[in-house]
């Protein structure tokens, strides 16, 4: 099966600000992508350049195998999208709103869209304008997953909820992916949620990609040794990621452990350890 997204050498600019530099990395199908970077490290600029919000200066972004740009308004549907600041139409009830997405989308779902906002517990008789932003956020993502779209693009989308809704929006977003053929691109700066749901990692920092790997093999295969600098000639080139400078001594992760010379001991990390190591690190 084709990716659902692909994102290869991406440039963006503002300016003389190069924000998107190189940026290459894809969704497959079954895949919940978590993707990971500083602030301002070129997340949300990646998505609105999948949607075609900002244009790329070089590269090409293909979804459903079709150049972004080309891609047909009844095949938009298929992407489902949730931002940080959704403008959702504020003086609606979500009855009114359903009425409205009906006739939006022909592939409107209005009984998930029912099912969706009773789990999340979200009010029937409020105007949008009435909801709080984790309300707003969760309503959002209701309406994401209602249109039978293919890719979801979520950026920060469980930023402001709390916990027991962070924990059912993630069990929905799971759910999206268990038939094998939708994906998902999730950008979040909790690093529990995507250790949860994520099956593959995307890192970046200042606009570049630092690791691109599926989870699992990030979890069985990759360590962080400390080593002097002295030892830093024997590890093999090939499985340094990226390194840490500590005055004489280095923190270097290495993409596979059982290529490690004897007597350099590896140890475990968390995702949050992982996380801050690479957007600290040097190449
Ligand atoms: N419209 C714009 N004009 C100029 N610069 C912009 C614009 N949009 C984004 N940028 C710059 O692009 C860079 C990447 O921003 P972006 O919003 O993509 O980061 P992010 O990874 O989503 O950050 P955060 O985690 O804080 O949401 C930042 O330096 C930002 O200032």
């Amino acid at each position: 099966m084709v990716d659902l997204l692909e994102i290869r050498n991406i440039r963006k600019s503002f300016g003389n600000n190069v924000v998107l530099k190189d940026m290459t990395f894809n969704v497959p199908p079954g895949a919940i992508v978590g993707f990971i970077g500083d602030n301002g490290a070129g997340k949300s600029t990646t998505i609105k350049t999948v949607l075609g919000l900002v244009s790329h200066d070089t590269g090409t972004v293909k979804i459903f195998d079709e150049e972004n740009i080309n891609i047909h308004p009844e095949k938009k549907e298929m992407i489902g999208v949730v931002f940080d600041a959704m403008n959702l139409p504020a003086h609606l009830t979500i009855k009114q709103l359903n009425n409205v997405l009906k006739k939006l989308y022909n592939t409107w779902d209005q009984n998930h869209f029912y099912q969706l906002i009773h789990s999340f517990h979200l009010p029937m008789d409020k105007k949008v304008n009435e909801f709080s932003r984790g309300m707003s956020m969760k309503l959002s993502i209701a309406v994401a997953l209602s249109h039978h779209a293919k890719l979801l693009l979520l950026d920060e989308a469980t930023g402001g909820l709390d916990p027991s809704s962070r924990e059912e929006v993630l069990e929905e977003i799971i759910n999206f992916v268990k038939y094998g053929d939708k994906g998902v691109l999730l950008s979040s700066h909790i690093m529990s949620d995507i250790e949860k749901v994520a099956s593959h990692l995307v890192f970046i920092k200042e606009g570049e990609v630092l690791l691109s790997e599926e989870k699992d093999k990030v979890i069985e295969n990759y360590a962080i040794v400390d080593v002097h600098e002295n030892q830093l000639p024997v590890l093999n080139k090939n499985i340094v990621v990226a390194k840490r400078n500590h005055g004489s001594h280095f923190s270097v992760l290495v993409s596979d452990r059982k290529e490690l010379p004897e007597g350099i001991d590896s140890k475990n990390f968390s995702m949050d350890e992982l996380s801050v190591f690479l957007t600290r690190s040097e190449k």
